[in-house]
C-alpha cells in the first residue's frame, strides 16, 4: 500500500440501510478493541469534508447521526455519484490512506463497487458484515421514508448479490448485540495479536 504503513490483518466492511446502527456497531467494536488495534474508517468521511468545504456547511453536524445531515443527504450522494464514476475507488483510497491499525472496519459501504475495491486489494483480509433491523426499529431511530434516497443505489446497492461473511441483527428488542459481537471481536483480536 502506498499509506507506508504494513498492511491490515483484517478488514470488517459494514454495510445497511439507513439507522440501522452501523456506526453505533462499529463504535462499540472499536471501544471494546482499542484505538491501537483498529480504526473505524468511514467512506463518507472524505466525501462530507470536501462536500462541506465546497457548499459551506458544518462538517462536525454531517458527521453526526442527527438530522442535519439527512437535508443534504440527496445533494450529497449525487455529488458522490459524479466523482465514483469516473474513479469507483476514489472515497475507498482517501478513507484509508492513513490508516496503521492491524485491523480495519469501514462502517459505511453502500455500492458493490466499493466492496470490490476491497476484495482486489486485499482478497486474503476482507469481510463482510451486514447490519440489519426492521423498519420500524429504524423509524425509532428516526427514519422515515425518502424518495429518491431510500430507493436509490446508496441504499440498495447491496440488498441483492453478495452474500455477507457476517449478518448482525441490530433491533432494538432483538437478540443480544454484545453476544452477537463476540465472534467478530474474536476474530479481531486474533487478527491484531498475529500482527
Ligand atoms: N443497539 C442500539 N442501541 C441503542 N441505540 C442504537 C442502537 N443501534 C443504533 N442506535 C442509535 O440509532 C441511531 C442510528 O444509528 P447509527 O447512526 O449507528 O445508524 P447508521 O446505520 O450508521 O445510520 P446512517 O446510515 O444514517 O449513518 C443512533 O442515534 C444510534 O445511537
Ligand atoms: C453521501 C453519503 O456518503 C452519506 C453517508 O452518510 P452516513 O453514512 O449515513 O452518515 C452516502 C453515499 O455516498 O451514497
Amino acid at each position: 500500500m502506498d499509506h507506508g504503513s504494513p498492511d491490515p490483518r483484517l478488514i470488517l466492511i459494514f454495510s445497511g440501510k439507513r439507522k440501522s446502527g452501523k456506526d453505533y456497531v462499529t463504535d462499540l467494536m472499536q471501544r471494546r478493541l482499542g484505538p491501537a488495534q483498529c480504526c473505524v474508517l468511514r467512506l463518507s468521511g472524505p466525501l462530507k469534508q470536501q462536500y462541506a468545504q465546497e457548499h459551506g456547511l458544518d462538517l462536525n453536524e454531517l458527521l453526526s447521526p442527527g438530522p442535519y445531515k439527512e437535508q443534504y443527504r440527496a445533494s450529497m450522494i449525487n455529488w458522490g455519484e459524479i466523482r465514483r464514476r469516473s474513479d469507483p475507488g476514489f472515497f475507498c483510497r482517501l478513507a484509508t490512506r492513513e490508516a496503521w491499525q492491524p485491523v480495519w472496519m469501514v462502517s459505511d459501504a453502500r455500492r458493490l463497487s466499493d466492496l470490490q475495491w476491497f476484495w482486489s486489494k486485499f482478497p486474503q483480509q476482507t469481510q463482510s458484515v451486514r447490519v440489519q433491523c426492521s423498519d420500524r426499529t429504524r423509524q425509532q431511530r428516526g427514519w422515515s421514508f425518502t424518495a429518491g434516497v431510500d430507493d436509490s443505489e446508496s441504499e440498495c446497492g447491496l440488498d441483492r448479490g453478495v452474500e455477507f461473511d457476517w449478518i448482525i441483527n441490530n433491533d432494538t428488542d432483538g437478540a443480544s448485540l454484545e453476544e452477537q459481537l463476540q465472534p467478530l471481536l474474536k476474530l479481531a483480536v486474533e487478527a491484531a495479536d498475529s500482527h
